[in-house]
């Protein structure tokens, strides 16, 4: 393992349906992720072809709560009337291994792993619309309408939780999902790449398009900031500190990779055309009188 690589807890979270199963099956063929898959604890049934201790350790009401009150479990939930949890000794043994484990768990669990646990990835799955998120419900035929109802008005409580989690990915297709994820965790340094990174190379894109198209805004924005610095607004430190340039190119990728992650063909963020018609339109969005930059989508 080369020394950059941190292996992480991975949370993979996303509305009933979403296909969040379907993706870390594909994910954790591809050995070079190191991932392991945390198989949680439920009180649920069985669905069919599910298997005991591979899909779920299915235990009763009685057996969850003794292994909540003997601190078993990283963190639980109640999901539509089950309860879910997660094996504390697995994931913990799964690190010591140098693995990456993958968490499939829903909000509320995630919410306890990213507050209670250390570097956490947190990756939340959103279909491209609710209509394709009923659609796959009820394809997958594995639950009764009655509670394909109560999963889809969960749904609506849990999607607009997806800003809490670093990275918003849509499924529109496993494989565009899978690259998005694929290139997060190469990125995030728990994956070894073997070469550079979508987001190392748009980076570079974003460098050159900055350094040939927006300088005339890179010195305008620089002086503006003097002017603040000037006026006492920012400390003489902070101005130092401040590199218009380099500011403008990671917020114009950051952007960018974020916005095809959640919405897009990851291959555009490859397209010299795409990135400049892109970038025209997030241009608008920095504000050239601040050195603090809030985006609002
Ligand atoms: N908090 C928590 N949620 C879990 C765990 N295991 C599964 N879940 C979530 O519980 C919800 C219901 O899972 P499941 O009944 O398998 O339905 P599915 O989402 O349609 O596959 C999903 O959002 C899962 O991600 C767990 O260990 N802890
Ligand atoms: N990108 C996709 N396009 C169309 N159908 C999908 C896609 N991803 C998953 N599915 C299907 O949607 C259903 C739900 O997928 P699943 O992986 O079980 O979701 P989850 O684990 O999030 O509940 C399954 O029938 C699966 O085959």
């Amino acid at each position: 393992m080369s020394s950059n690589i941190k292996r992480r807890i991975v949370v993979i979270s996303g509305p009933s349906g979403v296909g969040k199963g379907s993706i870390n099956s594909v994910l954790r063929k591809d050995k070079h992720l190191s991932l392991e898959y945390s198989v949680s604890m439920t009180t649920r049934e069985p669905r069919n072809g599910e298997i005991d201790g591979v899909h779920y350790f299915f235990v009763t009401n009685e057996e969850f709560e003794s292994a909540i009150a003997n601190h078993e479990l990283i963190e639980h939930a109640q999901f539509v009337g089950n309860y879910y949890g997660t094996p504390r000794k697995y994931v913990e043994q799964q690190l010591q291994n140098g693995k990456n484990v993958i968490l499939e768990i829903e909000v509320d669990g995630a919410t306890q792993v990213i507050k209670n646990e250390k570097d956490v990835l947190s990756i939340f799955l959103m279909p491209p619309t609710l209509q394709e998120l009923a659609n796959r419900l009820q394809g997958r035929q594995s639950e009764t309408p009655e509670v394909i109802k109560q999963r889809l008005d969960k749904a609506l409580l849990e999607v607009p939780l997806k800003h809490t989690y670093q990275y918003v990915v849509e499924n529109d297709t496993v494989e565009n999902a899978v690259a998005k994820i694929t290139d997060i965790l190469e990125k995030e340094n728990a994956a070894q790449s073997d070469g550079p990174t979508v987001f190392d190379r748009l980076k570079v894109m974003m460098g050159n398009l900055v350094e040939n198209n927006y300088m005339f805004f890179v010195e305008n924005w620089e002086m503006n900031v003097k002017i603040l610095r000037d006026n006492g607004v920012i400390t003489t430190e902070e101005f130092n500190d401040f590199d218009a340039k380099e500011k403008m190119i990671n917020i114009l990728t950051a952007r960018l990779y974020h916005r095809v992650l959640a919405h897009g063909e990851f291959s555009d963020l490859l397209d010299r055309d795409f990135v400049e018609n892109q970038v025209q339109r997030l241009m608008f969005k920095i504000n050239f009188f601040s050195i603090e930059q809030k985006f609002e989508e």
